[in-house]
């Protein structure tokens, strides 16, 4: 791998190069263009930037899902999509994958019979149906039909199907759309309870610019670009920024050569939790 520090382990994910392209016809758009960056192990890695920069092509190309892939894309030290990742990557796409008509645990018992099937794998199963159901906090809703749950218990039952097979890195896209700030805030600090009690690594888009402050470190994109890679401290400081937020707008600025028309850039680039 290129670009890795000597010291300590390498990252969970290493990108250098890396373009995709979607769509289909004789011209396909580059939606990620020659992007590259690291994501460190046992860390909440933030992935924010506006609506369409390609959050989710990123995060589908890191689980093996995305077509017209090229450059280098190594995922806990294989290339992205090789089938030993398949038990080791946990994902969590943004519509919650779950059945509306069968209960918490019933989606959980499915889901995990496809994961690890048979009958001697039986009782393994229904271990990991337990912890996955106390680690979203939902043992006392596990006979309730996933259809009459809420917004953020779905979320929950989706988040506990990607834990089931103790992934090493979890990979969730826009978990907290649509969540009341109180779910919202519980949902992070599980994120951060599953980073610090297992090492486990955490990738998280948002296009809520709030969301970044609660990230170990920030992924920075735009128009399929990676604009920035920094803890938001070191993002603060570096754009003498008072919130994250403020830092990408200058950063956009800069990128655009418009560093005296910050406030033409405020209007609408991002979404803020007050306008959502
Ligand atoms: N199936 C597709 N075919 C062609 N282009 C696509 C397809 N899906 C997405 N795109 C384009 O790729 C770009 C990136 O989309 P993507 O969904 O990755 O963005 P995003 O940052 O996740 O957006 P959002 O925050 O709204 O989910 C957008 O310009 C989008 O129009």
């Amino acid at each position: 791998m290129v670009n890795n520090p000597p010291e300590g382990p390498p990252p969970a994910i290493h990108a250098h190069d890396l373009t995709v392209r979607r769509g289909t016809g004789r011209a396909p758009r580059t939606v990620l263009d020659r992007i590259a960056f690291d994501v460190p192990r046992g860390r909440i890695t933030g992935l924010l930037g506006p609506s369409g920069c390609g959050k989710s092509t990123l995060m589908r190309t890191v689980v093996g899902t995305q077509a017209h892939v090229t450059g280098t894309l190594d995922v806990l030290g294989r290339p992205a999509g090789h089938p030993e990742l398949r038990s080791r990557v946990g994902y969590v796409t943004q519509a919650p994958s779950v059945y509306d008509d069968l209960t918490v645990r019933q989606n959980l018992d499915y889901f995990a019979a496809v994961l690890d099937p048979g009958r001697a794998a039986a009782d393994r199963r229904r271990a990991a149906v337990e912890r996955a159901i106390a680690d979203v906090d939902l043992t006392s809703r596990t006979t309730a039909l996933a259809g009459n749950l809420s917004g953020g218990q779905r979320s929950r039952v989706s988040l506990a199907v990607a834990l089931l097979g103790t992934p090493e890195l979890l990979v969730l896209d826009e978990p907290t759309v649509g969540l009341d700030p109180v779910l919202r805030r519980d949902l992070w600090n599980l994120f951060h309870e599953i980073t610090a009690g297992r090492g486990v690594t955490i990738l998280v888009s948002s296009h809520v610019m709030d969301e970044a402050e609660r990230c170990h470190d920030l992924l920075l994109m735009r128009e399929g670009r990676i604009l920035a890679q920094d803890t938001p401290e070191a993002l603060r400081t570096r754009t003498r920024s008072a919130t994250v937020e403020e830092g990408f707008l200058r950063l956009v600025d800069e990128a655009d050569g418009r560093v005296d028309a910050r406030a033409d850039a405020q209007t609408g680039t991002l979404e803020t939790e007050t306008q959502r």
